[in-house]
């Protein structure tokens, strides 16, 4: 059994410096963590990459030999991936002991979780290779600072959820850019009916009934819940760490054998 995250989101949410981060952050706590770039378009990284999609296709090849701009590049990329899933990742994922702990940061092409069926075919894959997957969903807080951006947000990230049927946990990244705290908290955990009388109050009078429908669909999906990220502090890191690793029953095991380990046992 292998674990996995899928670090995605909207382009520029904060996914490699996240991947980045925590793979620092396991670095001190001497836990073994392997990040993989899933993303052909990027060019530095922060962290050692342990697997690597540039290795299978080139962005600037493509682009130049198929006349694709950078979108319509990386979506072919990607694709050239999924044709690929039972050959170079098989291969690759082979590289892998039994219980490795791997991070896929993903770009940030919405359409990638939206209406291709790339990255669900990712995951299929991933879970026939026996991987307990969950994807992690990063929304840049600085738009989170009125209930509009929210509900917008959480649609972009149910669509992935919906898309992917994944565990699924929202971060809300970069909490040190936050200035006024209070803001963003009423957004963290909100009661529906909050969320509801702050939709109405923005929006004109005739969207009442939609306003309605939307809050009722969000909180429906039970998805209406944010885990705030501050790089800065290592606390943080490890919250939503935890918080994942639940999600994808990481260290359990090891906790049943701490359990069952009875020092009354041992004369
Ligand atoms: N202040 C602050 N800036 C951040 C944080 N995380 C990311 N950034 C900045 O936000 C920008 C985008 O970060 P990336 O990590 O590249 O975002 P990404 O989601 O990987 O972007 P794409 O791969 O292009 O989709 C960079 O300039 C980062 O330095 C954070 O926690 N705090
Ligand atoms: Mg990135």
């Amino acid at each position: 059994m292998g674990y996995a995250q899928l670090v995605i989101g909207p382009a520029g949410s904060g996914k490699s410096t996240y991947c980045s981060s925590l793979y620092r952050h396991c670095e001190t706590m001497q836990r073994s963590i392997h990040i993989v770039n899933l993303d052909p378009a990027a060019e530095n990284f922060d962290y050692p990459v342990a697997m690597d999609i540039r290795e299978l296709i080139n962005l600037d090849d493509v682009m130049e030999e198929l006349g694709l701009g950078p979108n319509g590049g990386l979506m072919y990329c990607m694709e050239n991936l999924e044709d690929n899933l039972d050959d170079w990742l098989t291969e690759e994922l082979d590289n892998f002991l039994d219980d490795d702990y791997l991070v896929f940061d993903c770009p940030g092409q919405i359409e990638l979780f939206s209406h291709v069926p790339v990255l669900r075919n990712f995951v299929e894959h991933l879970k026939r290779k026996n991987f307990n997957v969950c994807g992690v969903y990063l929304l840049d807080s600085q738009f989170m600072t009125d209930v509009t951006k929210f509900i917008s947000g959480c649609m972009a990230s149910l669509s992935a959820m919906i898309q992917l049927e994944l565990p699924h946990v929202n971060i809300l990244s970069k909490m040190d850019l936050v200035t006024n705290k209070k803001d963003v908290e009423d957004f963290l955990n909100p009661e529906p009916q909050f969320l509801l009388s702050e939709l109405n109050h923005h929006m004109a009078p005739q969207f009442a009934k939609l306003n309605k429908a939307l809050i009722e669909l969000v909180d429906g999906f039970s998805m209406v819940s944010f885990v705030p990220l501050d790089l800065r502090k290592e606390r943080s890191i490890q919250y939503v760490l935890a918080q994942i690793d639940n999600c994808i029953q990481y260290g359990e095991d090891a906790e049943v054998k701490i359990k069952d380990f009875d020092p009354e046992d041992d004369d």
